[in-house]
């Protein structure tokens, strides 16, 4: 198994800015365009995501010492596509030993946009705390003129430090937003307002760098505990994406090669082909695969129908229904407590 590198766990300056009435804030980095670092200050793509550590996005946003005492460490340093199971796992438990400690009042996660959603998603269902863990990232390189990388992260450290950012779980930080991780969604390959959650909303948004809120704290339905301290390694899920003519061939293939687990981005409500679905059906009997319906649609409700191992992804989309299951299936989960855990319809 790939082995995850952990930088040494560093302080940065602070016993020159430390502030015994400020929050204490910790700042888990993993790479991302907020680390990432252009030959241009005009170039938003064609760059390195993940090439700049941790002291220098902090450094880059003098800031933060005055709303905060943070702390910087180094989990990763990556393209939010090479973000591995090994890397959330070690995240996750990074950050619960952060914030079991008494004296920290908050957690940030500096993040790739492109998978950002899947791991806090995540930590969401994983981290047992009403702190605040807020994951955020950035569009445009840290070397591009007007990035947006400084302020998501003054403003990501501000919502963690918070009182009333507490008991809403892991939210989503950028373009002056704050979502909920459950739902948020990358919405636009390019665009710096790419973070949605169209039908469920936003819960607040910055002015001048100071969280305001729309709700009283209130956690999405739906949301489930998963503990996973002491995992190593998570079951294989795979989702396989509906279209015209699919090949049915291709869910066999997922299965014989190692997925416990299959999430289908159907057409409309869930809809697959009928040789498809006979395909589904086979393994299921073959193997007990467990599969969850889910939506290319992006937005919508796929309910379940109570067919044996088939279940509706509610309205989570394919790659958090697909976390769900992944975490499900790690959890031992009967095929009753699946249809239970895929049947919250609000
Ligand atoms: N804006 C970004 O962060 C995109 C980058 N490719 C990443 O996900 O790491």
């Amino acid at each position: 198994a790939p082995t995850v590198p952990i930088l040494p766990h560093h302080l940065l300056a602070r016993d020159t800015h430390f502030n015994s009435s400020l929050p204490n804030i910790t700042i888990f980095a993993t790479g991302g365009t907020i680390a990432g670092s252009a030959a241009s200050n005009t170039a938003t793509t064609g760059y390195t995501a993940g090439a700049l550590g941790v002291d220098i996005l902090i450094q880059a946003v003098p800031e933060l010492w005055n709303i905060s005492n943070v702390k910087g460490v180094q989990v990763a340093n990556v393209d939010s596509g090479s973000i591995t199971p090994e890397i959330l796992l070690n995240l996750t438990s990074m950050i619960q030993e952060a914030l079991d400690d008494p004296y920290c009042q908050g957690a940030v996660v500096t993040h790739g946009t492109d998978t950002l959603e899947e791991s806090a998603f995540f930590l969401d269902l994983t981290i047992k705390t009403d702190k605040p863990v807020v994951v955020v990232g950035a569009m445009r390189p840290a070397t591009a003129i007007s990035a947006d990388g400084p302020m998501n992260l003054l403003e990501a450290v501000t919502l963690a430090g918070s009182p009333e950012a507490r008991g809403r779980g892991t939210m989503v930080v950028l373009n002056d937003r704050i979502g909920s991780a459950f739902y948020m969604t990358k919405t636009h390959s390019n665009a710096l307002d790419t973070f949605k959650a169209s039908e469920q909303g936003y819960l607040g948004f910055f002015l001048d760098t100071k969280p305001l809120f729309y709700y009283h704290p209130v956690l999405p339905i739906g949301r489930e505990y998963f503990n996973v301290s002491g995992a190593t390694e998570l079951p294989e899920v795979d989702i396989l994406f509906g279209h015209q003519v699919l090949n049915p061939k291709l869910a066999r293939s997922a299965v014989e090669s190692g997925a416990k687990g299959l999430v289908l981005a159907g057409m409309g409500a869930g809809g697959w082909t009928s040789a498809g679905t006979n395909e589904i059906e086979d393994l299921v009997e073959e193997y007990g695969t467990q599969v969850v319906v889910s939506s290319r649609t992006m937005g919508g409700f796929v309910q379940t129908d109570g067919s044996g191992n088939m279940y509706g992804g509610q309205d989570l989309n394919p790659q958090k229904a697909r976390i769900m299951l992944q975490l499900a299936l790690y959890a031992g989960y009967s095929s009753k407590q699946l249809a239970t855990l895929f049947g919250f319809a609000p």
